[in-house]
């Protein structure tokens, strides 16, 4: 899916590539992959008004315009040693960070993700990754979802116990793991850890080694979606060229 009134997906990379002499400078990029988003800065120019986006099914074209690398901006260091952890070696990309404490948007998930996207893309010249984290109890209608930011800041981990709830990261892609409140156990150092067993474990996330935690939380689902698709797509990039 193509949104660029007037033009077809070839123009709309020309653009890109020659956006200095071209009348679109203020563009965003998003991928739109089975269910989210990559978003990619066109240019230094859009950095400062960003107002238009594009979304497309076609990853292929967007790599042509793409640098190798991708910066992940997020103003969270745990955030960011489990996504280079996860990413491991084999990502066709480098991922840099850049620490930028982005506003907390409101609305739903896929709404707070690209306005992220798009002030992140504000800051950087380049590939843009972000991700926004929903912690959802079923109990309370998916609340607080993506506010568990302030909810956790509010009353730290020590949530009361309550039935099943889920959790959604977007980042890129969507991964889910469900689980159980529980009394916090294990170490405090990232957010609800300490209070959440995923289905099937006897451990909470904290209480878990980093390699287990790794191999079945939210983010290590939406980041192995989002490596699939990277690589498989790098390599037709390649043939291509
Ligand atoms: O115990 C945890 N295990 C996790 O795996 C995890 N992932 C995120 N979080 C916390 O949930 C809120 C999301 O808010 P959030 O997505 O806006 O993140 P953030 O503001 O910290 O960073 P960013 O927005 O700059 O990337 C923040 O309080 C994060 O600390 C986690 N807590
Ligand atoms: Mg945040």
């Amino acid at each position: 899916m193509l949104f660029y009134p007037g033009l077809n997906q070839l123009d709309m990379i020309i653009s890109v590539l020659t956006t200095s002499v071209r009348p679109y400078p203020r563009s965003i990029f998003i991928l739109n992959s089975l269910i989210n988003t990559i978003v990619v800065q066109a240019n230094r120019d859009s950095a400062e008004d960003v107002d238009e986006v594009i979304v497309t099914q076609d990853a292929t074209e967007l790599y042509k315009v793409m640098a190798r690398s991708i910066v992940f901006v997020t103003g969270n260091a745990k955030k960011l040693e489990e996504v280079v952890q996860i990413l491991g070696t084999t990502f066709p990309y480098k991922v840099i960070s850049q620490n930028i404490d982005l506003p907390e948007y409101q609305g739903e998930p896929d709404e707070i993700c690209i306005a992220k996207c798009k002030e992140a893309a504000k800051h950087i010249n380049g590939p843009v990754l972000i991700e926004d984290t929903c912690l959802c109890f079923n109990a309370l209608g998916g609340m607080p979802g993506p506010y568990i930011k302030w909810f956790l800041m509010k009353l730290g981990p020590s949530v009361a116990p309550m039935n099943i709830f889920s959790i959604v990261v977007i980042i890129l892609f969507r991964g889910r793991t469900e689980g159980q409140i529980v009394e916090p156990r294990g170490p405090t150092n990232f957010g609800w850890d300490p209070c959440f067993e995923p289905n099937g474990f006897m451990q909470t996330f904290a209480e878990m080694t980093e390699e287990t935690k790794n191999s079945i939380s939210h983010r290590s689902r939406a980041l192995k979606a989002l490596k699939d698709y990277f690589t498989s797509n790098a390599d037709s990039l390649m043939t291509k060229k």
